[in-house]
């Protein structure tokens, strides 16, 4: 079983990652191209540290489990068995961390990208061991979701898919399988359909932003946490699901680009909370109450879910 690992990229994802398998027992060294984000990350480990008190989820006896701050890359993967690469989304910073690991890492060392959606088989191209790479998709914030998507690309050897999906369940959490690597796999290419109908209704005036998360959070959204999509369809019925389907998906939102109210804000520099104003505005004290807010919501929720209260 995997017990080192090197995690690269420590952003919004890293901090989060760092903290979830250091509780699971592996040994992490954790590097950043940037000292503020290596300074964030290591703030960041006490609050995903005492998150996952919360959520009762116990170091191994043995007392293993490190997190090691690292300031160059040699340093990072020596002696891993697992690198996880979670740098941003941009195929050719992955491709150039690609690279630069490759003459530092043997070739039985599985490379794991915590890509939201590249293709797999894309991020091959830029490897010697494809068969070692493989995606791990966490999703935010991965300290307290549980769920990971592996994903096989066309040249990853079936038991890399199988060593990673063990590690996940080896450490409490639950790896989903994706069988195909398709653009942005599973989870994402859901909640896209739903991000790009969502802003399509904003956008036209069909609804204000405030009213449309009480609609998604408390109509569809609490009920999805209990009764997956599938099982949804069950319970509605598939008659009333053929009728429904029969006029509306011709009317649901199909655009192919960008939607022009993402486009305007980001050339705005207003991505969200990272910097104080996207579809909403955050004042720094805001930002600290909701983030402290969300996360004893989505520990109570999460408990609540596995049947501990
Ligand atoms: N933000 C999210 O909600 C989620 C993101 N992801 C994926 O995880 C990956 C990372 O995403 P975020 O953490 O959101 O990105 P981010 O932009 O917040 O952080 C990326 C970090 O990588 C560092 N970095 C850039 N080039 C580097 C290099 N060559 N070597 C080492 N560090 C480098 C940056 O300094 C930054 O701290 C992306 O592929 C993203 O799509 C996956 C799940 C959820
Ligand atoms: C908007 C958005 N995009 C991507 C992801 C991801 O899973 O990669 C997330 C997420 O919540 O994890 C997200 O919210």
């Amino acid at each position: 079983m995997i017990k080192r690992a090197a995690l690269i990229g420590l952003g919004t994802m890293g901090p989060g990652i760092a903290a979830r398998l250091s509780r699971g027992g592996l040994d992490v060294a954790a590097y950043d191209v940037s000292d503020v984000a290596v300074e964030r990350a290591s703030g960041m480990l006490d609050i995903a540290g005492a998150i996952l008190d919360r959520l009762d989820i116990k170091a191994p006896a043995s007392g293993a489990g490190t997190v090691r701050f690292v300031r160059t890359l040699a340093e990072t993967v020596d002696g891993a068995e697992l690198v996880i690469e979670n740098v941003p989304e941009n195929i050719d910073i992955k491709a150039e961390t690609y690279r630069a690991i490759d003459p530092l890492i043997g070739s039985s060392v599985i490379v794991a990208s915590d890509t939201s959606g590249i293709p797999i088989t894309k991020l091959q191209a830029h490897i010697s061991h494809p068969e070692r790479l493989v995606g791990m998709h966490w999703s935010n914030p991965p300290h307290i979701i549980p769920m990971i998507e592996v994903i096989g690309g066309e040249k990853t050897a079936p038991e890399t898919v199988a060593t990673i999906r063990d590690l996940i369940r080896s450490i409490g959490l639950l790896p989903v399988v994706v069988k195909k690597d398709v653009p942005g796999f599973v989870e994402n290419r859901v909640l896209y359909a739903l991000l790009r109908e969502a802003l399509d209704l904003v956008e036209r005036g069909v609804i204000e932003p405030e009213d449309l998360d009480t609609c998604v959070s408390w109509g569809i959204g609490y009920k999805v946490a209990v009764i997956g999509p599938m099982a949804l369809l069950d319970m509605a019925g598939l008659d009333i699901y053929k009728s429904v389907s029969s006029f509306l998906n011709a009317d649901l939102s199909n655009r192919d680009d960008v939607a022009p109210m993402v486009l305007e804000k980001t050339g705005l520099s207003k991505f969200g909370i990272k910097s104080g104003e996207g579809m909403f505005s955050y004042t720094p004290e805001q930002i600290k109450a909701l983030q402290g807010e969300r996360a004893r919501k989505l520990v109570a929720v999460r408990r609540i879910l596995e049947g501990q209260e």
